[in-house]
């Protein structure tokens, strides 16, 4: 019986072809694609470095950030060591790195307006979200294939989430880059959808690599949703302040960092 931690004893196996390029990296294109992830961690504390420019340190909610940063972080580390390794531990590590990551993600950031009732303050739903993340680590041992799916549904509620705010707002730049959000989205869950349910077929035409592009694809959503994320939190959180969606180096440029600052104090959406 093989170890949890030997190579190949995770129970998904991308399609990419197992030891083609290393001896030792047993999916080198997934491995080294999972690196983007980084990217989203390098550029979301510039959002942050905007905002506390214009002296709005609060913004940075004392720990929100560098937990956001440091989960984000592991989840990218434990991507890497599933893919090089394909080992039953990487698979539950990569699995539950991004649960914990999305917990944190919705404790702190998730607007109050859509705390169910008998919430009554983001103390009270810090424990919700803790209670039910630990329980659902637990159930994440029962069949580890299919923690994967559930962690992509709750994209839908990202996108219903967006789609509730969206309709509050008549702010064109919000609007176009959540439209720019959604299709890196569309992009990236079809990419991985594709890769585990037409693996033969990419087999086939020799072209085993829709895993690796949902790295890519992803971490540029996750690009787009960081600004996002911070723009509707400022218009919930700091009702005085105006926030505005910029795109570095400018707007016309074909490759483009999102970002968020703070204007004038007024509201608009
Ligand atoms: C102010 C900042 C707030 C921003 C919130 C950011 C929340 C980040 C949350 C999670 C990080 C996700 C990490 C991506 C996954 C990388 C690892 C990976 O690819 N693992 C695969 C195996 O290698 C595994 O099969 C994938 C499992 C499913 C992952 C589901 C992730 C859902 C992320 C949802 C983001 C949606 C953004 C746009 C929604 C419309
Ligand atoms: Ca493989
Ligand atoms: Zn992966």
């Amino acid at each position: 019986m093989p170890s949890i931690f030997s190579y190949q004893s995770a129970e998904v196996d991308w399609c990419e072809s197992n030891f083609e390029r290393s001896t030792v990296i047993a999916e080198y294109y997934n491995t080294v694609n999972g690196t983007t992830l980084f990217s989203f961690l390098l550029l979301t504390p510039l959002n942050f470095l905007v905002l506390e420019g214009a002296g709005q340190t609060s913004l940075c909610k004392d720990r929100a950030l560098p937990t956001q940063v440091s989960f984000a972080f592991l989840a990218g580390v434990f991507s890497m060591y599933f893919h090089m390794t394909l080992s039953y531990v990487g698979q539950l590590l990569d699995e539950l790195s991004i649960l914990w990551t999305l917990a944190v993600a919705y404790s702190f950031w998730y607007p109050r307006v859509y705390f169910p009732r008998c919430i009554k303050s983001r103390k009270h739903f810090f424990w919700l979200s803790g209670v039910t993340t630990v329980i659902s680590t637990f159930m994440s041992f029962i069949k580890p294939a299919i923690n994967a799916y559930a962690l992509n549904c709750i994209a839908f509620h990202l996108l219903y989430l967006t789609w509730c705010e969206l309709k509050k707002c008549n702010d064109k730049r919000v609007h176009r880059m959540a439209a720019v959000m959604v299709v890196w989205w569309v992009l990236a869950i079809s990419s991985w959808i594709s890769d585990r349910w037409l693996c033969g077929l990419w087999q086939a035409i020799n072209f085993p690599y829709f895993h690796s592009f949902w790295h890519v694809l992803i971490a540029m959503s996750l690009l787009y949703c960081c600004p996002l994320v911070i723009y509707f939190d400022v218009n919930y959180e700091m009702p005085s302040f105006k926030p505005k969606l910029g795109y570095w180096p400018s707007d016309s440029w074909p490759v483009v960092v999102p970002y968020v600052t703070l204007e004038k104090p007024h509201k608009q959406c």
